[in-house]
């Protein structure tokens, strides 16, 4: 088949860029470098919590020493399957605030990515379960729901936030997101609904939609200054796809920038030593990488509350059956039910922290030699980070990870505000819900008071949210960091967009898969010129 378009990696915004242009009449190849989502943990919402330690569905991009974490290299996985990070993801199904996008606006000149523009296309988009008013839709192929199963933990957690003076919310996603709740999430029938599910799968029907899975994008081909093809291996073999309209990368915000700086895009001092030609100088290709940190206080129950050991033996058959038979139980969950949006220095503010509510003792494998047993944890997440980080390439072979330094926690705001997170997770637990639950405080660990005790605590256990954006951010035409234009085009070249998380200037309050749809969305439409 001869192709119109092709778009590069198979994820969340791959998904949705390659079945909109097939629905409206395109022939669209995918190259997807991870394999198929058929694996039933992709499926059932607990599922994916046993997916994230396995090479075969996943990224480990590992960062660079992070020299204000006293030399910690955190790992930053990333979905490598069909649907990409929506195939692996918790499913939170979040926007952000309105004030988010203003930064988008004011980088662009293009009111298209206004509050009010973009909460039109997320209600477009969306089959809400619960809520349809002037924020929310249904009908749409985005499917949202309320989450299927509350655990007793999570149910305190809410009650415990109150008492500890952060109101209760019914919904996360109106442009205004202070309180606690239960996230929405995007399940249908009580499964994981992913980016290939509600935009790739259905457009497949059309005939005009090649999905190729295990292939990993090499380089952009060009003619002149003109995007003709990509090359790719699969199976050990180096190949090349045509199209005569236009290359759209999709890859991430790790891969994309790596592959416009394989295919000459970039910096030349970041080229130059793996002997590529620096077809177009792009200061920003990989400059202001952002990413969502979360750092825990984990304490012990008493008894057998939240979800340890509900995954072995007796408990994980009984669950299984349960959610084969009924569709409930813990597996119906995507195991973090409950959070929270504020400001720690001013509860009656805007959030500036998300905190979530894991209804057991979860840390990155290796952080401890912790012995897991029944208890809770609470993430407190920067919303808007100020660290800014780099991808750079560490050799000229597609096949090498690249150099990824998020440089987490360089803008001692961002440590600040995750002090205050800490601090307001203690009210929390020691608010009457949950302090009759709690045996002891495992981590930061009793008299651990002090802001320099919490700054240590912090750098020890600080890690990623999986959010990684703004590696190719958009701008205006004369804007030098800028990597794309407003319309997405790849500047200094035709025929090259970019389309994922990528293009985000600042990241979003929160999690970012429904705001990257929204780009591919925006994408989608100004490739077909609506
Ligand atoms: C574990 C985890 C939990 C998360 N939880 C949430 C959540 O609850 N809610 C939320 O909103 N967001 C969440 N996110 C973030 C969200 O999923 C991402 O923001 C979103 O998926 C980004 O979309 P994308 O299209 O930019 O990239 P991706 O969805 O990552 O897609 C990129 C695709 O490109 C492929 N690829 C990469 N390199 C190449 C190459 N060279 N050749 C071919 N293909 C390539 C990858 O395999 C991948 O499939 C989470 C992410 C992870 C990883």
């Amino acid at each position: 088949m001869s192709y119109d378009y092709i778009v590069v990696g198979g994820g969340s915004s791959g998904s949705l860029v390659a079945g909109r242009l097939a629905e409206a009449g395109a022939r669209v190849l995918v190259l997807e470098a991870g394999g198929s989502d058929k694996n039933p943990l992709i499926q059932m919402p607990a599922g994916f919590v046993k997916l994230l330690g396995v090479e075969k569905y996943m990224w480990f991009y590992k960062s660079t020493i992070q020299k204000q974490l006293d030399g910690r290299a955190p790992v930053i996985p990333q979905g490598k399957v069909i649907g990409g990070g929506s195939s692996v993801n918790a499913m939170f199904y979040i926007r952000g605030q309105a004030g988010d996008y203003t930064p988008w606006v004011e980088a662009t000149g293009d009111s298209g990515w206004s509050w009010p523009e973009v909460l039109k296309r997320y209600r477009d988009m969306e089959d809400n379960n619960r809520l349809q008013n002037e924020a929310h839709g249904v009908g749409g192929p985005w499917a949202v729901s309320d989450p299927t199963h509350i655990d007793e933990v999570s149910r305190r957690y809410v009650l415990a936030a109150q008492e500890a003076g952060i109101p209760f919310t019914p919904d996360f996603n109106s442009g205004v997101q202070r309180g606690v709740g239960f996230p929405q999430v995007n399940m249908r029938n009580r499964r994981r609904w992913s980016a290939a599910d509600a935009f790739l799968k259905p457009a497949m029907s059309t005939g005009r939609l090649e999905v190729l899975t295990g292939c990993l994008a090499h380089r952009v081909l060009f003619e002149g200054d003109r995007a003709v093809g990509v090359e790719y291996s699969r199976q050990g073999q180096v190949q090349k796809a045509h199209a005569s309209q236009e290359i759209i990368l999709c890859a991430g915000a790790v891969a994309t920038p790596k592959l416009l700086m394989l295919s000459g895009i970039g910096n030349t001092e970041d080229v130059k030593p793996f002997d590529i030609a620096c077809r177009v100088e792009l200061r920003g290709v990989g400059r202001n990488l952002q990413d969502h940190t979360e750092v825990p206080v984990l304490a012990f129950f008493k008894g057998k509350y939240g979800y340890y050991g509900q995954d072995r033996g007796w408990n994980q058959i009984r669950n299984g059956l349960q959610y084969l038979l009924f569709k409930s139980g813990p597996v119906a969950s995507n195991g973090i039910e409950a959070c929270a949006f504020f400001d720690p220095d001013d509860l009656g503010n805007e959030a500036k922290i998300q905190q979530f509510c894991i209804p057991s003792v979860y840390l990155d494998p290796g952080t401890t030699d912790l012995k897991p047993s029944w208890g809770v944890t609470l993430n407190s997440c920067v919303l808007r980070p100020g660290s800014r980080g780099s991808v750079k390439l560490a050799s000229g072979n597609p096949a090498d990870e690249p150099l990824v330094n998020p440089n987490y926690f360089d803008d001692p705001e961002d440590l600040r505000l995750s002090i205050g997170g800490l601090r307001q997770a203690r009210r929390i637990l020691a608010s009457r819900p949950l302090r009759e639950l709690i045996d002891r405080e495992i981590f930061p660990g009793p008299g651990k008071d002090s802001d320099e005790d919490l700054a240590e605590h912090a750098r020890r256990f600080v890690k990623t949210v999986y959010h990684p954006v703004g590696t190719a951010r958009m701008g205006k035409e004369d804007d030098p960091d800028a990597v794309v234009d407003p319309q997405l085009r790849v500047k200094g070249v035709r025929g090259l967009r970019v389309a994922d998380a990528s293009v985000m200037p600042t990241i979003i309050s929160g999690n970012t898969n429904s705001a990257t749809l929204v780009i591919a969305d925006r994408a989608a439409s100004m490739i077909l010129g609506r």
